[in-house]
C-alpha cells in the first residue's frame, strides 16, 4: 500500500524531531573555520590563510586526497586538551539539535601524536566533552579511534598499544585516510589485535576504492560496518552478501558530492542502496568541510530524492539506530520512539512499537 507523502516542511520537521544515530563523523572534521581561527589565535599559530572567507574558498576539493591535505593541516590548531573539548562540545550541541540520541564519533590519534600532541591530552579533552554531553544533553556517545591507512601497520599497532590504557573509553577501531593504494588487508593484524581486546571493528571502504576493498574489509578485518561503501553497487555478488549479512553502510551523501564520488546529489546511490535492501543510513562525515551536519545531509537528500517516501525515511533512521553499537535496551527504546513518531505522521511501521523488538536491521 503506498504511504501518504508529506509536504517537505512537515517531513523535515518529523525527520528533525525523530530519534536517530550518527555513526560516521570525524570529530576533526567538525572544525569550523571560525573555530580554526579562534584556536590558532589562542595557541599562537599563524594559519596560511588571511581570514575565514579565504579559507572557506579553499574548500573546493577535487577528490579525497585534496580534502585530506587541508583537513590534516587544519587539525594543527588542536594543541591543548581544552581545544579537543571545545571542538567536541560544539559538535554534540549540534547533534542534539539535529535530534541525535546516539553519536559514535571517530578521531585520528596519529594526526595528533605525530605532531607531538600527547594522546593523554587528546583523550582528556574528548572525555570531558563526552561526559558533559551525557550529563547535560542526555546524549549516548561512543568513541572510535581510526588508524591512518596511508601510514604503516606497524604505526597502527603502536597506536593500538598506546590506546590500551583507555580501553574502557573506546567503542571500537576504524580505518580511514587515503583509500586508493591502501587496501584493508594491510591492517589485518592490528584489527585482529583490536578484536581480541573486545573492540568493535569498522572500516572506510568503497568510497573511492573498488568493491574488492569492501570484500577485503569484511574478510581481512572482520569489519562489522562499512564506512561509505557506496561502490558496492558495482558488484552484484557483494550486494547480495551485504544484504544477507545485514552489514550496515554508513553513507555520507554531501561528502560524496564534495569529494566528487558523485557529481550531483540527485545521482547519489542512496535510494538504490535502500531498494537493494541494504542497511544504509545518512551521516555527515566531515560537516565543517562538506557543507553540513546530519540534518543538512538529511534535508538535502529529502529535496534531491523525492522518490524517498515515509517508508524509506523510517528505514534510514531505523537503520541508524539498529546499526549502532549502543546497548540493546537503548536501541529498543529509541526504535519504538521512532516508530511512534512516524505512526503519528501517518506511517504504519508494520509492527507494534510497544512490543519487545527484534533488533535485526530488517525488523
Ligand atoms: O571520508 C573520509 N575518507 C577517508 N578518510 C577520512 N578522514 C576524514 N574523512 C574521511
Ligand atoms: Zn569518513
Amino acid at each position: 500500500m503506498p504511504h501518504p507523502s508529506l509536504p517537505t516542511d512537515t517531513l523535515l520537521a518529523l525527520l528533525r524531531h525523530a530519534p536517530k544515530a550518527e555513526l560516521h563523523l570525524h570529530i576533526e572534521g567538525t572544525l569550523e573555520p571560525e573555530m580554526m581561527f579562534a584556536l590558532a589565535q589562542r595557541n599562537g599559530i599563524t594559519l596560511p590563510y588571511p581570514d575565514v572567507a579565504t579559507l572557506r574558498r579553499a574548500y573546493d576539493f577535487q577528490n579525497l586526497q585534496s580534502f585530506l591535505d587541508l583537513y590534516y593541516a587544519g587539525a594543527s590548531v588542536l594543541l591543548q586538551a581544552r581545544d579537543f573539548e571545545d571542538l567536541a562540545w560544539a559538535y554534540f550541541q549540534r547533534a542534539r539539535a539535529d535530534g541525535c540520541v546516539r553519536c559514535e564519533i571517530f578521531f585520528d590519534p596519529q594526526t595528533h601524536t605525530d605532531r607531538g600532541v600527547p594522546l593523554a591530552l587528546v583523550m582528556q579533552g574528548l572525555n570531558t566533552a563526552i561526559a558533559r554531553a551525557r550529563r547535560e544533553l542526555g546524549l549516548s556517545v561512543g568513541l572510535i579511534p581510526c588508524f591512518l591507512r596511508h601510514l604503516s601497520e606497524e604505526a597502527a599497532l603502536d597506536t593500538l598499544e598506546a590506546l590500551k590504557p583507555y580501553r574502557e573509553d573506546l567503542l571500537g577501531v576504524g580505518l580511514d585516510s587515503s583509500e586508493l593504494g591502501h587496501p584493508p588487508e594491510q591492517f589485518a593484524m592490528v584489527f585482529a589485535a583490536a578484536g581480541a581486546l573486545g573492540l568493535h571493528r569498522v572500516a572506510h571502504a568503497g568510497e573511492e576504492g573498488p568493491p574488492a576493498y569492501i570484500w577485503d574489509a569484511l574478510r581481512s578485518l572482520h569489519a562489522e560496518r562499512i564506512d561509505h561503501g557506496v561502490r558496492c553497487l558495482e558488484d552484484a555478488a557483494l550486494v547480495a552478501h551485504l544484504r544477507q549479512a545485514g552489514t550496515p553502510l554508513t553513507v555520507c551523501p554531501l561528502s560524496n558530492v564534495r569529494l566528487r564520488v558523485v557529481q550531483r546529489l540527485e545521482d547519489h546511490a542512496l535510494p538504490q542502496l535502500l531498494a537493494e535492501g541494504l542497511c544504509a543510513m545518512i551521516n555527515a562525515d566531515d560537516p565543517a568541510y562538506f557543507g553540513g551536519y546530519l540534518m543538512d545531509n538529511i534535508e538535502a537528500c529529502a529535496r534531491a530524492m523525492p522518490q524517498l517516501g515515509l517508508a524509506e525515511w523510517h528505514r534510514l533512521l531505523d537503520n541508524s539506530l539498529a546499526a549502532s553499537f549502543a546497548p540493546d535496551t537503548d536501541k529498543i527504546a529509541w526504535r519504538a520512539r521512532l516508530a511512534r513518531d512516524f505512526a503519528a505522521a501517518g506511517f504504519d511501521p508494520g509492527f507494534d512499537p510497544d512490543a519487545p523488538a527484534d533488533l535485526s536491521p530488517d525488523a
